[in-house]
């Protein structure tokens, strides 16, 4: 039975997918099978026809194993894009196609939506969250931060909504990291210090993104050993 990490943001457009694409790439080079999976997928990519995230695994990342469930054209938030589509999402389907993954995966990468405060449906008069999909599943969770002006307050709120809806941490990955920005240096350092996690990578920012970049940092991440790092965050050992 494999593993399921569920990717998270401190909102959109944090670089989940991106960060989702190195961890993959690093963890295949390391002898696991991984799989990505995105269920709710809202916005189209830039060829106007593929859904963003589907077009970036299969046709940027280029990974050996990713897949959707629902996918709505409106770059919207999912309970909005699902309502103007005519799209009931089924949390429990999600969750059936999660376990088949983790029986055929050492590892499944879980992307969200969107930061965790995000609804997806109506439940008993209630907007059903990403957050409850994560708890009710028991999914342990990466945050994927930024490291600019404004980053410490969005790392440390999304991190108090995750605890008081009961989700477990694993640890931060910091993305878009711009040496030479002292906020940046300061940023990864306080935010992993008020939230007392580990510090589990940081993304530069890239001049370009494409397979050949992620590659490149999937590799540094081993000869780090920060992608070992990851293995024992996941819990299966090298
Ligand atoms: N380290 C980086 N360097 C340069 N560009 C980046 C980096 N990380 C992300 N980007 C770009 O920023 C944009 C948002 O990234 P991404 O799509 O990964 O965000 P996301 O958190 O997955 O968003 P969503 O909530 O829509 O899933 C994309 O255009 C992506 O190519
Ligand atoms: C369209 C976007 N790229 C994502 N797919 C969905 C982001 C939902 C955000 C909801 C919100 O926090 O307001
Ligand atoms: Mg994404």
């Amino acid at each position: 039975m494999g593993n399921a990490i569920f990717m998270t943001g401190t909102g959109t457009e944090i670089g989940k997918t991106v960060v989702t694409s190195i961890v993959a790439l690093a963890l295949e080079r390391l002898g696991m099978s991984v799989s990505v999976f995105k269920p709710v997928q809202t916005g189209l990519a830039e060829d106007g026809v593929s859904f963003a995230e589907q077009y970036w695994y299969e046709r940027v990342a280029k990974l050996s194993a990713s897949e959707g469930m629902y996918y709505m054209e409106p770059a919207m938030s999912p309970h909005l894009a699902a309502k103007l589509t005519g799209t009931s999402i089924e949390p429990e389907r999600i969750a059936e196609r999660l376990e088949w993954l983790k029986q055929r995966y050492d590892v499944v990468l879980v992307e969200g939506a969107g930061g965790l405060a995000v609804p997806w449906c109506e439940r008993g008069g209630r907007w059903y969250m990403t957050s409850d999909f994560v708890r009710d599943y028991e999914l342990p969770a990466v945050l994927v931060s930024l490291c600019g002006l404004g980053a410490i307050h969005h790392a440390v709120t999304t991190a108090a909504y995750a605890n008081a809806k009961g989700i477990r941490l694993l640890g931060l990955v910091f993305n878009q990291f711009q040496e030479q920005e002292i906020i940046h240096q300061n940023n990864v350092e306080t935010i992993a210090a008020l939230l007392q996690l580990p510090v589990l990578a940081v993304v530069p920012l890239l001049p370009a993104v494409a397979r050949r970049e992620l590659e490149a940092l999937a590799e540094q991440w081993i000869d780090q050993g920060k992608a070992n790092q990851w293995l024992e965050v996941l819990g299966v050992g090298v």
